[in-house]
């Protein structure tokens, strides 16, 4: 190559486009190799999860990655991220050998407003490495969505349950105590909220932001230091969104994700504009039937419970899950509508209902509480990455 040609930017670019497109090659070998992996665990019944192997694995390609001047921190990202990829998709594939009769590849999923809210977001990632095709269901309101489900109008429903910024979303755990749908699913969406606008313009002309109550105040301390901006509330961020797009207007924003307002042809003017840099919402996918786990899949059951009014009452139901060693990862509690002061529990625990002690807490519980229901069990889809010794990051 002459020197011309090794800075010419067209030339370069097509070798990096080139190697792109085989790096893409291998990643989907790797892919397809880790399916042969699932299908022998699924044999043999071990776990999917092999923290052990993943250690060693990153060890050595940090060091192999070093003798190729590659910094250990982008080797390690690079690479939790190929395997949190293929932890996934392993245990959707073992999901679906778990459970034969659930219909893919089309699946009709109903959620919170139209294309771009975070609702659509999840139902497309969560089905991404599920199905095929997504029918689309945008709603109105969290109980339409149930009752499209119940009705059989759709196979499932997404419904965002907790946010780490601003708490648990009680409307939809006051929705989830009438319910006859199961939790079958859950997927933690990052929430990365924009300023977003149709057209170009600066901060300090916006005069109106449109958005769902929900970002208004998972976004309250930029707000507060913008001085007077008139809110309007929307029923959904697609639906504010589609809004500002309407309208055309550089004194109008949206508070919204950069990816969801791409389809709206919105671009951000802020980004990052949350209270907290890590927002998550954790999602919750609901249907009719429930699923079964698999047993090499991590797996949480959700249940809902009422205790009788005496001392202690709640923490009894607590020991019976301790003594049976069984990890609670949370707990809300939410007013009984028409029974003053009377609180119904909700309470995920990291156990598969098969399991014998979960069946055997669940009949304990059964003897000591006013009312009690299993509302779901399903594979944990959070995937904490392995962390490797820090002598290997930096030596
Ligand atoms: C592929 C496997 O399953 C999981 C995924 C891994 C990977 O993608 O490299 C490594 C260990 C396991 O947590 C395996 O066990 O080899």
């Amino acid at each position: 190559m002459s020197i011309n040609e090794e800075l010419d930017l067209n030339v370069i670019r097509e070798h990096i486009s080139k190697l792109d497109q085989e790096l893409l090659t291998l990643f989907a070998k790797r892919r397809s190799l880790t399916l042969n992996v699932a299908k022998s665990k699924a044999h043999q019944v071990r776990p999917v999860r092999d923290q052990q192997r993943e250690q060693e694995l990153l060890v050595r390609l940090i060091k192999q990655g070093k003798e190729l001047g590659l910094d250990a921190h982008y080797v390690t990202s690079v690479f939790q991220t190929i395997i949190e990829d293929s932890v996934l998709n392993q245990q959707a594939y073992l999901q679906t050998l778990a459970n034969p009769n659930i219909e893919m590849p089309t699946v009709s999923v109903a959620f919170l407003g139209a294309k771009g809210s975070y609702s659509y977001l999840a139902s497309h990632r969560y089905f991404s490495r599920r199905a095929e095709h997504i029918i689309e269901y945008g709603c109105q309101s969290f109980a339409d969505i149930l009752q499209q489900v119940e009705s059989g109008h759709v196979d499932y429903g997404m419904l965002p349950i907790e946010n780490t910024s601003s708490g648990s979303i009680n409307e939809v755990y006051d929705l989830l105590q009438h319910t006859n749908l199961s939790i079958v699913g859950e997927i933690t969406q990052p929430i990365e909220h924009c300023l977003l606008t149709a057209v170009n313009t600066n901060l300090s002309q916006i005069k109106t932001i449109y958005a769902h109550g929900q970002p208004f105040t998972q976004c309250s301390n930029f707000l507060d230091k913008q001085g007077d901006m008139r809110i309007e509330y929307c029923e959904s961020t697609a639906e504010a969104m589609a809004k500002v797009y309407e309208l055309q207007d550089p004194t109008v924003a949206v508070i919204g994700s950069e990816e969801g307002g791409s389809l709206y042809q919105l671009h951000a003017l802020e980004k990052s504009i949350a209270n907290q840099t890590e927002n998550h919402s954790r999602f919750i996918l609901v249907a009719r039937k429930p699923v079964d786990v698999a047993e090499q899949i991590p797996a949480k059951t959700t249940i809902i419970l009422a205790t009788g009014q005496k001392p202690g009452a709640l923490v009894e139901c607590l020991v019976v899950l301790k003594n049976k060693g069984i990890n609670m990862c949370k707990l809300e509690s939410r007013p009984i509508q028409g029974r003053p002061w009377e609180e119904m529990f909700y309470i995920d625990v990291e156990a598969n209902l098969k399991q014998i002690v979960m069946q055997e807490a669940i009949r304990e519980l059964n003897g000591i509480t006013n009312f009690i229901k299993v509302l779901g069990c399903y594979p944990i889809e959070h995937i904490n990455p392995t962390s490797v010794p820090s002598g290997a990051l930096s030596s």
